[in-house]
C-alpha cells in the first residue's frame, strides 16, 4: 500500500495491505545483504564504548539512529501512521502537519520498537555478520538503521491488519467479544492466518536464495555464463526457485526464513493483539 492512500484516507484493504507486506520482504532481504557486507563491529552498540561531544551517553548505533531520526521527525516522517521512531523527545516538524484520515484508533500510539532493537541486535546482526572488527561503524551502522527502519515498518503494520480484520462483518462482533473479555489468547487464535504465514516462509526462502545470489562475478563461461559459485546463471535459477541448499548466498537464506518465523511475525501479531485491546479505548 503506498502512503497516499493513507493521505487519500481510504482504508487499505487485507489484500491490499498484504501486498505490502509482501513488497517489505524485498526491503528487509536487501537491508540484510547490504548490512552482510561488513563485519559484526560489535562495538557500535556498547554504550560507553566511544564518546560523544553532546555528553549522550548510549552506543554509537542509538547515537546515529537518534541523529537520523531528529532529522526525519523535523520533515513529519513520524506523523504519518505507519511511521514508528526509537527515539524519544524527537523534535517538531518544520512542516504543516497533513491530515491524515483516522484510519487507525491507536490512542497508545503503540510502539514496540525497544524490543525490534534487541532482536536486531542479539539475534539478526550476529546470523547475517561474520564477527570480527573492519572499523567500518559509519556503513554498518548506515545499514544497521535502515533494517531496524523496515522492520520496525513492518511489524507495526499488524496495526492496519488488525483494524481490518477488526471492521470485517464476519468476524467484527468476535472481536469485539474477546477484546472486552481481554482475551489475549482468542485474539490471537481469531487473526491468525496459518496458510499466509506458511507460504509467506516459502517464498521468503525462495526470494533469499534467488536475491542473495552473488551473480556479480557472473562470467562468460566455455558452456555459458555462470554465477560466483561456478553455477550456470541458469541452472542457479533454477535450483533457487526450487530453494535448492546448493546455491551459495550472500546472506544465511536461514536466517532469513527464521528471522521472520520466530520474530517478525511473532511480533506484527502482537502489535495486531495489542491494538485490539485498546481498540475500544476511549481517545
Ligand atoms: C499479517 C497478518 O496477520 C498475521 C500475521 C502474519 C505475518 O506477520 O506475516 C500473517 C498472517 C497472520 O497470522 C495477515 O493476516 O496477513
Amino acid at each position: 500500500m503506498s502512503r497516499n492512500l493513507l493521505i487519500l484516507g481510504a482504508a487499505p484493504s487485507l489484500g491490499e495491505l498484504r501486498d505490502t507486506l509482501v513488497r517489505l520482504e524485498d526491503t528487509i532481504i536487501f537491508a540484510l545483504i547490504e548490512r552482510s557486507q561488513f563485519k559484526q563491529n560489535r562495538d557500535i552498540y556498547e554504550a560507553g564504548k566511544m564518546s560523544f561531544k553532546d555528553g549522550y551517553r548510549g552506543s554509537f548505533v542509538s547515537w546515529f539512529l537518534k541523529e537520523v531520526e531528529c532529522v526525519h521527525a523535523r520533515v513529519r516522517r513520524y506523523q504519518s501512521p505507519d511511521e514508528y521512531p526509537f527515539t524519544d523527545n524527537l523534535p517538531d516538524p518544520v512542516l504543516p502537519p497533513l491530515d491524515y484520515p483516522p484510519v487507525l484508533v491507536d490512542p497508545r500510539r503503540i510502539n514496540i520498537n525497544d524490543e525490534i532493537f534487541d532482536v536486531y541486535v542479539n539475534t539478526v546482526v550476529p546470523g547475517i555478520a561474520t564477527e570480527g572488527d573492519d572499523s567500518n561503524y559509519g556503513s554498518s551502522a548506515t545499514r544497521d538503521i535502515e533494517c531496524l527502519q523496515a522492520l520496525s515498518r513492518r511489524i507495526h503494520y499488524g496495526k492496519f491488519v488488525a483494524e481490518s480484520k477488526f471492521q470485517d462483518p464476519q468476524t467484527h462482533d468476535e472481536y469485539v467479544k474477546h477484546i472486552k473479555e481481554r482475551n489475549r489468547d482468542k485474539l490471537m487464535e481469531l487473526l491468525t492466518n496459518t496458510r499466509v504465514e506458511e507460504l509467506l516462509l516459502k517464498r521468503l526462502k525462495a526470494k533469499a536464495i534467488i536475491y542473495g545470489q552473488d551473480l556479480s562475478a557472473a562470467s562468460a563461461g566455455a558452456n555459458g555464463s555462470t554465477n560466483g559459485s561456478g553455477m550456470l546463471l541458469d541452472d542457479a535459477a533454477a535450483a533457487a526457485a526450487a530453494g535448492s541448499e546448493r546455491v551459495k548466498t550472500r546472506v544465511d537464506f536461514d536466517l532469513v526464513v527464521s528471522l521472520y518465523r520466530d520474530y517478525v511475525i511473532p511480533l506484527t501479531k502482537e502489535v495486531e493483539v495489542e491494538y485490539l485491546l485498546h481498540r475500544l479505548d476511549r481517545n
